[in-house]
């Protein structure tokens, strides 16, 4: 079911009408009380972030395919998006904002004229909008307000090969797992509320997508993603392929975890066999998924679009930057992290300093990095067996 579908009575007066600045642009809009999914024409301080990220990912898919990209944001809102991509985006062709608030349209228009571009307009329901337009758009931006799981089939049907689907889920307690059952509902996958939850949601929302379009023989490549504050986003690479496809789909699988000694691993395949106790301590495991296995950050897309922020103006760039370079890092490591206070509660010790901890794995050889999902991970080829031994050393020291 497609919640928000009917449009709801909003008065503003000219006295609500603001003017804020973001990217290259200026954006009119009413404010209403608050920020929500009952007013279709607001402006989300917090998601400027976001967009500012979108435009560098964007941006960085543009020159992969080397040719003017036409792009249709499904959820409007203000237009705020689709003015900013034909502004600030090199080479960018068409672009169209749907959103099915004429409110949130009558804005859009009004956005583009301020900002002299541009823009096709549609007031149409989301899947109806991709599904009319299938084959039409280089780049798809699904950033609706919780759930994108009721657009992703039709995403699936519309989008072309060679193409980029952008997601962004707010639903984050269900992803991670405050709530099991709609995660199971809408992403057809068990969540487990742990220290990495964030990790796996990002896997599940990605594993939900691989899995939805592969009917239509269709498979991602994860280019980068990430969570921040209340959403989750990620930039999909869409390409096209049977056989392609049923590879992509190794990478589909199970996290396993142990809440007693707090080891964890991937298990791979759907239908595969999930052992029920840990091999390290005999404890019963946790099962989550089923989730993607695969990478979840591009080395070199981040790469590119840690260059391209050169040359564009972004209020949250140090910010941007800080991420990028993070998830730079997260690349071609293991699946899922761990918490350096989660491990020292585990063991009724005091915590090391963390750099210390990474300094000393990697001395010893292992892979040892930070990850964006929390200031307290680590993400690391070392077993629990080890790092709970170089804590324990590294306290007597
Ligand atoms: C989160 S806002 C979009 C924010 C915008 N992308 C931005 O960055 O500011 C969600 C928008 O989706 C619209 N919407 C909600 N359900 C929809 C549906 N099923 N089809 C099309 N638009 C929908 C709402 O009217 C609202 O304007
Ligand atoms: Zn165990």
């Amino acid at each position: 079911m497609v919640e928000n579908l009917e449009e709801k009575e909003l008065e503003y007066s000219e006295d609500d009408l603001k003017i804020i600045n973001e990217g290259l642009v200026k954006i009119e809009f009413p404010e209403f009380d608050k920020v929500s999914s009952d007013a279709p024409v607001f402006y989300n301080p917090r998601m400027e972030f976001n967009r500012d990220t979108s435009i560098l990912a964007i941006q960085a898919f543009q020159k992969i395919l080397n040719h003017n990209v036409d792009i249709c944001d499904v959820f409007g809102g203000s237009g705020i998006r689709g003015v900013r991509y034909k502004k600030e985006i090199d080479n960018i062709g068409d672009v169209s904002v749907n959103d099915i608030s004429s409110l949130a349209n009558e804005f859009t228009k009004i956005n583009a004229d301020l900002n002299n571009v541009d823009i096709n307009i549609y007031q149409k329901e989301a899947s109806v909008m991709l599904r009319n337009h299938r084959g039409e758009f280089d780049i798809i931006d699904i950033d609706p307000f919780g759930t994108p799981s009721y657009f992703v089939d039709s995403a699936g049907y519309s989008i072309k090969r060679n193409s980029l689907l952008c997601l962004t889920a707010t639903d984050t307690s269900a992803l991670c797992g405050t709530y099991k059952e709609p995660c199971i509902r809408k992403y057809n996958a068990k969540p487990f509320k742990s220290e990495y939850c964030h990790e796996n949601g990002i896997r599940i929302l990605a594993g939900f997508a691989a899995l939805t379009l592969a009917k239509y023989k269709k498979y991602i490549t994860v280019l980068m993603s990430h969570s921040s504050e209340h959403y989750m986003r990620m930039y999909l690479y869409i390409k096209k392929g049977s056989r392609a496809t049923d590879e992509s789909l190794k990478n589909i699988g199970y996290m396993a975890h142990c809440k007693n000694c707090l080891h964890h691993e991937p298990i791979y395949g759907l239908a595969s066999n999930i052992p029920e106790n840990c091999p390290i301590c005999g404890g019963k495991l946790t099962i989550a998924g089923p989730m993607w296995l695969g990478e979840i950050q591009n080395k070199e897309f981040i790469q590119e679009m840690i260059s391209i922020s050169d040359d564009k103006e972004l209020n949250t760039k140090d910010d941007v930057l800080k991420l990028l370079n993070t998830c730079y890092s997260e690349a071609e490591t293991p699946v899922g992290f761990y918490d350096i206070h989660v491990i020292c509660r585990n063991l009724k010790v005091s915590a090391p300093k963390l750099d210390k901890i990474l300094d000393t794995l990697k001395n010893n050889g292992y892979i040892a990095v930070r990850t964006h999902f929390s200031p307290l991970g680590i993400r690391t080829d070392a077993s629990i067996e080890d790092i709970k031994n170089i804590i324990l050393e590294l306290l007597k020291e």
